[in-house]
C-alpha cells in the first residue's frame, strides 16, 4: 500500500484572466516525508496551500489529503490536519497550557509565560501557534512561513520539531523563505 497521503495532480491556479500562478503540476506526499514550497513573493506558494487545505478549489486538477479532496468546513477532514497559515489565530483569552488542552494533544515542553495570549510578544503567539500545530494529532501538517517571526533559537528549534513530526509518520508541506529550514527539513522541493 502506497504511503502517500497528500497527492495533487495536473493542478493549476489561474488568477485573472490570463495569469496561471502555477499549472500542470503534480505533487505526492508519504507519510514522514516532507515537501518544501520555495519562490519569490507572490509565486503561489500560500495559493498552493490553500488548496491543499480545501480553502481554495485549484482551477484545474484534482487533489486529494488524508484519502478525502480537502474541505477545511468538515470536521473529519480538519481532524486529520494540522495547519498555520497567516490568518491562523491565538484565543487571546486563553493561556498556552489552555491552547493545548483545546487541542487535545497533551502539554508540550515549552518555555512560553503561563499568561493569556494577548500578553504574549508576536513571536511567542508565533511559537504557541506552531506548538499548536505540531502538537494536535494528525497526519497531515501544512505550514506557512512557519520561520517568520520566530528568533534564531525559535528557527533551530522548528528544524527539530519539523523532523520530530516526519519521525512521527507526519506528511509535511511548508512554504518558506528560509533556506536552512528547507535544507534541513525537506525531502522534496518544489520552486514555484
Ligand atoms: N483573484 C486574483 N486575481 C488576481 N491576482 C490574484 C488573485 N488571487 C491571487 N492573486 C495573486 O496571486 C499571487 C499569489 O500569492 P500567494 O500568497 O499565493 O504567493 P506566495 O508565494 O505565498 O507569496 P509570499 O512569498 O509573498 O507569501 C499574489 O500576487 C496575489 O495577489
Amino acid at each position: 500500500m502506497s504511503d502517500v497521503i497528500v497527492s495533487a495532480e495536473g493542478i493549476g491556479v489561474l488568477v485573472g484572466d490570463e495569469r496561471w500562478l502555477f499549472r500542470d503540476l503534480d505533487l505526492a506526499v508519504a507519510r514522514g516525508r516532507c515537501l518544501a514550497l520555495t519562490g519569490e513573493n507572490g509565486s503561489g506558494k500560500s495559493t498552493l496551500l490553500r488548496c491543499l487545505y480545501g480553502v481554495q478549489d485549484p482551477t484545474e486538477g484534482t487533489v486529494e489529503v488524508a484519502g478525502r479532496t480537502p474541505d477545511e468546513t468538515d470536521a473529519a477532514f480538519r481532524r486529520d490536519v494540522s495547519v498555520l497559515f497567516d490568518d491562523s489565530a491565538v484565543f487571546d483569552e486563553f493561556t498556552p497550557g489552555q491552547h493545548f488542552d483545546l487541542l487535545g494533544g497533551g502539554q508540550p515542553a515549552h518555555d512560553l509565560p503561563e499568561v493569556p495570549a494577548r500578553g504574549l510578544s508576536a513571536g511567542q503567539r508565533r511559537r504557541l501557534l506552531l506548538l499548536g500545530a505540531l502538537t494536535k494529532p494528525h497526519k497531515v501538517l501544512l505550514l506557512d512561513e512557519p520561520e517568520r517571526a520566530v528568533d534564531a533559537a525559535g528557527r533551530d528549534w522548528l528544524k527539530q520539531m519539523v523532523n520530530a513530526a516526519k519521525g512521527a509518520g507526519s506528511a509535511v508541506v511548508l512554504a518558506s523563505h528560509f533556506p536552512p529550514l528547507v535544507d534541513a527539513v525537506a525531502d522534496e522541493v518544489i520552486d514555484l
